[in-house]
């Protein structure tokens, strides 16, 4: 396939400066009313840690962009932040049109609402308008293979279906970058070479992918280009095969 080159000569369609995003390791632990309202003064306090910290970088219109690490080395936390559903404690990060994400199922999609109600409510909310959403509905449906299911509660739905509703979906939005994080780990294989499909229809037409894996094998396939975080950091911003040679001498299987 042909991957439409990036072009330094056109602006950034995500510049991201100086992210930083801290958490706290025991959420579970009580908090007291003063936590609560304290806003900053929450920050800063023992047991917080940096999930990510001084990463920088551009994405400039149709690259794909490959997310490598180690589990809990950061990798979701930097797409919820291109999707902001996340706001960094430091830094920001800017992107010049809509973004479609498909991180963390369950974003986006109402647990109580039907699989058809939660592809309008969705659908909506990224700027389909009603007709449109018609037109395509029934692709939607078919592409996950959810006929059966239209009427029902997501929440009833099986998580691999939920996954199938929610690519089928965000694949058919118009917004100019993709997020997807590890949806191809969870598909079978017949709705896997599906997704492959759709992803390089995508590409072809020019839009942005952010792309978390694990499978080295999807990661050379669809990416020019790999963003490798370890610890938080953002330790190569490089072609995909330099950033997954890099990777493996690191953390040799
Ligand atoms: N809401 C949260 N509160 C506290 N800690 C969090 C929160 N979300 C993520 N973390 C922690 O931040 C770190 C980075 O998590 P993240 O999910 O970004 O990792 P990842 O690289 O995507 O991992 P994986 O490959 O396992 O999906 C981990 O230590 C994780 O436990």
């Amino acid at each position: 396939m042909t991957l439409t080159p990036a072009q330094p000569q056109q602006s950034p369609i995500i510049t991201a400066e100086g992210l930083g995003v801290r958490f706290r390791r025991n959420r579970g632990a009580r908090r007291s009313f003063k936590d609560l309202l304290g806003g900053r003064a929450r920050r800063g306090r023992p047991g917080d840690f940096w999930a990510l910290r001084d990463v920088s970088f551009s994405v400039y219109p149709g690259e794909a962009i490959g997310v490598v690490g180690r589990n809990g080395q950061g990798k979701s936390t930097l797409l919820k932040l291109v999707a902001r559903v996340l706001f960094p404690d430091e830094g920001r990060v800017r992107v010049n049109g809509g973004v479609a994400p498909l991180i963390e199922i369950t974003g986006g999609f109402v647990g109580d609402l039907t699989v058809r109600d939660n592809v309008h409510l969705t659908a909506g909310l990224h700027g389909l308008p009603k007709a449109e959403i018609a037109r395509r509905f029934d692709d939607i449906i078919n592409f996950a293979g959810a006929a059966d299911v239209i009427d029902t509660p997501f929440k009833h739905l099986s998580s691999g279906m939920k996954v199938r509703v929610a690519f089928s979906l965000i694949s058919q939005l118009d917004e100019p970058v993709l997020l997807v994080d590890e949806v191809l780990a969870v598909g079978d294989k017949a709705f896997r070479a599906r997704c492959y499909q759709r992803i390089e229809e995508l590409l072809a037409d020019g839009k942005t992918l952010f792309l978390v894996s694990h499978n080295e094998r999807d990661l050379r396939r669809f990416c020019t280009r790999g963003l490798y975080l370890d610890a938080g950091k953002l330790q190569l911003d490089a072609p995909i095969n330099e950033v997954l040679d890099r990777y493996n001498a690191d953390h040799p299987a």
